[in-house]
């Protein structure tokens, strides 16, 4: 007798252990290192009969991948987001016959130093730095960004000329304050995990740069033509960067109608604004090197 013809089909899949805080010590006589990670394991291959069975036994457990986490930054260090991410992914594909991809998502936090003891850290308020690695098949794809670098200009940023219909009261302004907070992603080039020339650390920080550099020295006459510009400089200046992708909500800082108190509020006087954290425009674009294809995600908040 043959088996009916399941009525319910397992689609694609993924499971893995998600938001593994490591934190990495380094000792160099008193001057103490730190790297503070947020790790996240996602693992795909041959998992109908888990699902289909409830057979365990090609399922390694999450817990072993946080194990694995710990155990690989105490051995090997964590040099780099993206190299430890590299590491990983290539740990989980090639020592599992049932594991055929995984992702490692890596989020790290900056610590500055404070005091003059060399162990003595304040956390950095700034941007998150991200890392994405995935291994499939033997390849390797290699993502890096950020998310949370809140930028802004108090002048040289109009909106005018812009479509009219019978639900639009925006006044066109001339001088505006831009203001936004950068998420951004973007793919090396190279395929087998090789590091760019500058090395992890050096890359993200020339990105970085890249992307404040442009926000900075745009004329902007909107947060879109800003966003290009953004992208194309650090695929300009970056290191074997093919494509970047930008999401950008506009933080809107409205100049206030000061008139009832008797008061004049121009942009040029040192003008008063509301700054309002919701609704907010939210401006989002891929930049790519001519010929090269579009492969990081339209939804970053799914990556
Ligand atoms: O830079 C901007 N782009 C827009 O598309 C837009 N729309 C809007 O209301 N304000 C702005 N600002």
């Amino acid at each position: 007798m043959t088996a009916s013809p399941r009525p319910f089909l397992l689609g694609p899949n993924q499971y893995g252990k998600a938001e593994i805080r490591v934190l990495k010590t380094t000792r160099d006589g008193a001057t103490h290192h730190v790297r503070d990670l947020n790790v996240s394991v996602a693992l795909a291959g041959d998992m109908d009969a888990v699902h289909y069975d409830g057979s365990n036994a090609g399922v390694l457990p999450t817990d072993t991948a946080k194990n694995t986490v710990f155990a690989f930054a105490r051995r090997h260090g964590i040099e780099s987001p993206e190299r430890f991410g590299i590491e990983l992914a290539r740990h989980f594909t090639t020592t599992q016959d049932s594991l055929h991809r995984a992702r490692i998502r890596i989020e790290e936090y900056a610590w500055e130093r404070t005091g003059d003891t060399g162990h003595s850290f304040v956390r950095a308020g700034r941007e998150t730095r991200l890392a994405q690695v995935t291994c499939e098949g033997g390849d390797v794809e290699v993502l890096s960004g950020l998310t949370g670098m809140t930028v802004m200009n108090t002048t040289d940023s109009e909106f005018t000329g812009y479509v009219k219909d019978a639900y639009t009261t925006l006044p066109e302004d001339r001088d505006r304050i831009l203001a936004t907070a950068v998420t951004a992603w973007w793919r090396h080039r190279e395929t087998n995990g090789a590091a760019p020339g500058p090395g992890w650390d050096d890359s993200y920080m020339a990105a970085r740069t890249h992307l404040l550099d442009a926000f900075a020295g745009t004329y902007s006459l909107s947060l879109q033509q800003t966003l290009y510009r953004m992208g194309a400089h650090v695929l300009e200046l970056g290191d074997g960067i093919d494509e970047i992708r930008l999401s950008l909500p506009n933080k809107h800082h409205f100049r206030l109608d000061l008139t009832p108190f008797d008061l004049s509020n121009e942009a040029a006087e040192g003008a008063v604004y509301f700054a309002a954290d919701r609704p907010y425009g939210l401006i989002e674009a891929t930049v790519l090197r001519a010929g090269a294809a579009a492969l990081i995600p339209a939804d970053l908040a799914n990556l």
